[in-house]
This record gives structure tokens, sequence and C-alpha cells, in this order.
């Protein structure tokens, strides 16, 4: 089986510092891929470049075998690559509601303050995207903050929404940042939770970054191990723990930090 997301030789340098050097990776279509580092590795960096947010030195991204990789963040957001956890300024201000409601319009890249000029244009849909973000709401049991602002959430409570606009809008790969980031522990299991049903009772595909080992024990197979900007390993989480190399990427970027 062809992988749905392709990332081969990228190169990305800042100045003098070679962030990602010669990386590639695979992400097979129904897996929660993990990806994991010492500080600085350049995980960030090739997920800047996987999202589009950045263009690289070298190298190609392929996603459902198409070149993606001079295409904007939302061209590839409309062909079912998304990335998660940027909640911009203007969802913010919006309520839970809102946020889940507008999820489909932003996806088709249509500009945002036109579909409040002309709200006769999206009544049709209305009514069946309203029934489907009360669902969503259940699912991501946020269905008693609906009328809150996406603003005042916490911060897991935002990771929920987020990922709950995903189950919105049409995509296939969700690339997550450090889901469990600021996470308060009574949240990171509902978290853990919501993540893995997408994966298995929805279909999402999922690529992670994260620092907690135990998350990523809980949810990735396999998973990636770069380090200095390159792909030290891949496998199952349980040899990798054991891997001598994986313990001195680590442990050397301790002595050396
Ligand atoms: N915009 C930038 N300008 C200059 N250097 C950068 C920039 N972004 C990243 N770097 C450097 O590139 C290297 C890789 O950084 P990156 O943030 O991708 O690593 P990371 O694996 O995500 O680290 P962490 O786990 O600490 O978030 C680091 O040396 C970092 O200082």
């Amino acid at each position: 089986m062809s992988a749905l997301l392709e990332a081969t030789d990228m190169w990305q340098s800042f100045g003098g510092v070679q962030a990602v050097r010669g990386m590639s990776l695979e992400v097979s279509r129904g897996t929660i891929t993990g990806l994991i580092g010492p500080n600085g590795a350049g995980k960030s960096t090739l997920f800047n470049l996987l999202s589009g947010v950045i263009r690289p030195d070298a190298g190609q991204v392929s996603f459902k075998e198409q070149d993606i990789t001079r295409l904007a963040p939302w061209r590839r957001a409309r062909l079912g690559l998304i990335r998660t956890f940027q909640l911009a300024r203007e969802f913010q201000r919006m309520t839970v509601l809102e946020n889940l409601m507008f999820a489909p319009q932003l996806q088709l890249g249509e500009n945002f303050w036109p579909i409040f000029l002309r709200p006769g244009a999206v009544c049709a849909q209305e009514a069946e995207v309203y029934r489907r973000a009360c669902e969503v709401m259940e699912i991501a049991t946020l269905t008693n903050l609906r009328d809150d602002y996406a603003g005042d959430l916490s911060g897991g409570q935002k990771k929920l929404l987020e990922l709950a606009r995903t189950l919105m809008i049409d995509c296939d790969l969700i690339l997550l940042d450090e889901p469990g980031a600021g996470v308060n522990p009574a949240l990171m299991n509902t978290l853990t939770d919501m993540i893995w049903r997408l994966n298995r009772e929805h279909g999402k595909t999922f690529l992670i970054v994260e620092h907690d080992m135990d998350m990523i024990a809980q949810l990735c197979d396999p998973v990636v191990v770069m380090t200095q900007g390159s792909l030290l390993t891949k496998g199952g989480f349980d040899d990798l723990r054991r891997d001598p190399a994986v313990i001195e990427a680590y442990l050397g970027s301790v002595a050396n930090g």
C-alpha cells in the first residue's frame, strides 16, 4: 500500500543552522504515527514543511500521490491534510458552536467575512451543519460549553475543540503538534481517547509530535525518531525504548544541552 503522506529527502536551514537534513518520512493510511526526538531535532521544522508553512530548501512532499511541496497550507487542507492547534485569533472570539459551524466553509478557502455579509448563501446547508455540530460536540464532550467563547476555554478544551473541528470537515490526515502540552491531567485522558476514536471510528490518520512518552506509547504505532535533522530509526514504541541508539540520542542531547 502506498503512503498517504510521503516526505522525501527534506532539507531546511535557517541562516547557518541546518534544522532538517535529508529527512524522509512516510505516514500510512489508518495509522497514528508518532514523531519524537530530543529538543532541537527538527520536528517542528519538519511539521512546518509538511503543513506548508515554510517551503523546503530541497526535498519533496506527496499527499495521496500528488506532489504538494509548493502548495499553500489552505490548498493542502482542501486536499484533506490539515494541522491543528493553531486556533487563530478570530476563532477565539467565536463560540464553540460557531467554531464548528464555520469549519466547513473555511476548509473550502472561502473568505471569512463575506459569510456574515450574505447569510442567505449558507442558509440552505445550515440546518444540516447545525445537526452535525451538535453531534460533534457530544463526541468531544463540549456540549455544555457550546456558547462559551473559544478564547475562554482551558488549554485542553481548546485542543478538544480543534479536534472536533476536524470532524466537521473532509480531511484524511491530521498533523498534531504536541497535543499534550498545557493540558491538565484530568483532560489528558479525554484528549487521548478522542484521538483514538477519531482514528478507529472515524478513519482519521494522524502524525503526532509529542514529548509525553505515555501518550506516544498509548497511541502511536509506528514511532519515527528524529535526531539532528535526520531520521534515526522507526518502529514500535516498546522496541524503541530499549534501542541503544534512541537512548543515546536522548541522553546525548541532555548531556549536551
Ligand atoms: N525560525 C528559525 N530560525 C532559526 N533557527 C531555527 C528556526 N526554527 C528552528 N530553528 C533551529 O532549528 C533546529 C531545529 O528546531 P526545531 O524547533 O525544528 O526542533 P524540535 O525538534 O521541534 O525541538 P523541540 O522539541 O525543542 O520543539 C534548532 O536548532 C532550532 O534552534
